[in-house]
């Protein structure tokens, strides 16, 4: 961005003592004078500026409407093959279909064999993607090393002992598989209901075995441009390849591994297709070395059983709801860093919130801090937590009275 020049000085005025009455009479005339050059000057650079926010306001409404449009039509991904005189010949991902097509005139110059392009339903270019790494970061999240420890989780250490066999101990000890001569398992799959901790476990088990963690969501994958969910399947086992030791986790299965349906719209054979490219990336896994993959789904009962077959997510791993001493753990973790007065029984606390996930008790003791900074204190009290489960029972009370009015 460029800085404006700097604004002028402002004008002094310096009359000596010494002075005559008509020396000091022109000393204030050039004062005066100097004062209504400054303001002529700063008139113009207003007038300037005001120009310059309405191009850029009509930029941003330009780019608001063209927005609009992208949001309203459903985009395909292609690439261009060959540029000709009268237009340029695209394939369409997905189903590698080749059509000549013609584009709008502000793209004749930007077009080049090789771009990826979103073309409508008839074919007519609406965007140059320049930016092939866009689309991979919205949909994949990267962490170098994760700040989750096994600490952090409560009351699931069964799940926890379960996923360090299976993920931890290939990723550090491979040379022990091999010499006693086992497979270890191909994927690991956490099912349970939401907030109890899986994308918390998977985090932890990368930053143990310190190893990339990579983490995908399902319902991002359908949701990009057709053609897209099947690359960026190719791309994430890339990705990890580049970055081994690396956890791949993809949340949310089920968006891309639901039972098959009888129906037959472009939507569901895309699914499929990011679904088989999934498969066929597992299927292809024995020669990747240290790299481990998981994957998380509240919804196991909506999998198709291809994805649990042997060489595939062959150990499945429930993560339930916390237990009445998994909540006194859980919500121990959450206050472990709150200024809590001594009048609070954590263990008492808990025994109120039957029904919590892990998520719902990390909320509620957030919760409860924000009604002690509303009342001016640095201690978090008993009331507080009571407030706290209150206002919550209550929020939750209105998400179901919205969705009971949405169904
Ligand atoms: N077992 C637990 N111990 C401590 N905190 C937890 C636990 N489970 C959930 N939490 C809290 O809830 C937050 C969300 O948990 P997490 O994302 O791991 O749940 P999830 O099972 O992956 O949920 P979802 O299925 O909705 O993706 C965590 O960041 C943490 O603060």
């Amino acid at each position: 961005m460029s800085h404006s020049p700097s604004l002028p000085d402002r004008p002094r005025l310096e009359l000596d003592p010494e002075m005559s009455e008509a020396e000091r009479l022109e000393a204030i005339r050039q004062h005066y004078r100097r004062i209504v050059q400054v303001n002529d000057e700063l008139q113009a650079r207003l007038e300037d500026a005001q120009g310059r926010r309405g191009d850029l306001k009509s930029d941003v409404d330009k780019l608001k409407r063209e927005n609009e449009v992208l949001k309203t039509s459903s985009l395909y991904i292609a690439s261009v093959e060959e540029v000709l005189e009268d237009g340029v010949v695209i394939k369409q991902h997905g189903n590698n279909q080749e059509v000549l097509t013609k584009t709008a005139r502000r793209f004749d110059a930007d077009l080049r064999p090789g771009d990826r392009v979103a073309i409508n339903d008839s074919f007519a270019v609406q965007q140059v993607l320049d930016d092939e790494t866009d689309s991979r970061a919205q949909a994949m999240e990267v962490t170098a090393s994760p700040d989750v420890t096994y600490a952090d989780i409560g009351g699931i250490d069964e799940q926890i002992r379960e996923v360090r066999e299976a993920v931890e101990d290939p990723l550090e000890n491979p040379e022990q598989f091999e010499a006693v001569g086992v497979d270890p398992p191909s994927g690991v799959l956490l099912h349970g209901p939401p907030g109890t901790g899986k994308t918390m476990l998977a985090k932890a088990v990368a930053n143990e075995a310190d190893a990339t963690f990579i983490k995908m969501a399902g319902s991002e994958l359908v949701r990009k441009f057709i053609g897209e969910g099947a690359r960026l399947v190719r791309d994430l086992f890339e990705l990890a390849a580049d970055r081994e030791p690396a956890v791949i986790f993809i949340d949310e299965i089920d968006a891309v591994a639901a039972k098959r349906t009888d129906s037959k719209t472009s939507g569901d054979a895309e699914v499929q297709r990011t679904m088989m490219q999934l498969l066929s990336e597992m299927d292809g896994f024995d020669e990747r070395g240290e790299i481990r993959i998981m994957a998380a789904t509240n919804r196991f009962d909506m999998l198709d059983e291809a994805i649990l077959r042997p060489g595939r997510f062959d150990r499945l791993i429930e993560v339930p709801e916390p237990d009445a001493e998994g909540r006194v753990r859980i919500l121990e973790i959450h206050t472990s860093e709150m200024n809590v007065a001594d009048d609070v029984d954590v263990a008492d606390v808990a025994r109120e919130l039957e029904g919590y996930s892990g998520a719902d008790i990390a909320a509620l003791a957030t919760e409860a801090g924000m009604f002690a900074i509303r009342d001016d204190r640095t201690e978090v009290h008993r009331v507080d937590f009571e407030q706290a489960r209150e206002k919550l029972q209550d929020a939750e009370a209105t998400d179901d009275l919205v969705l009971n009015y949405q169904y």
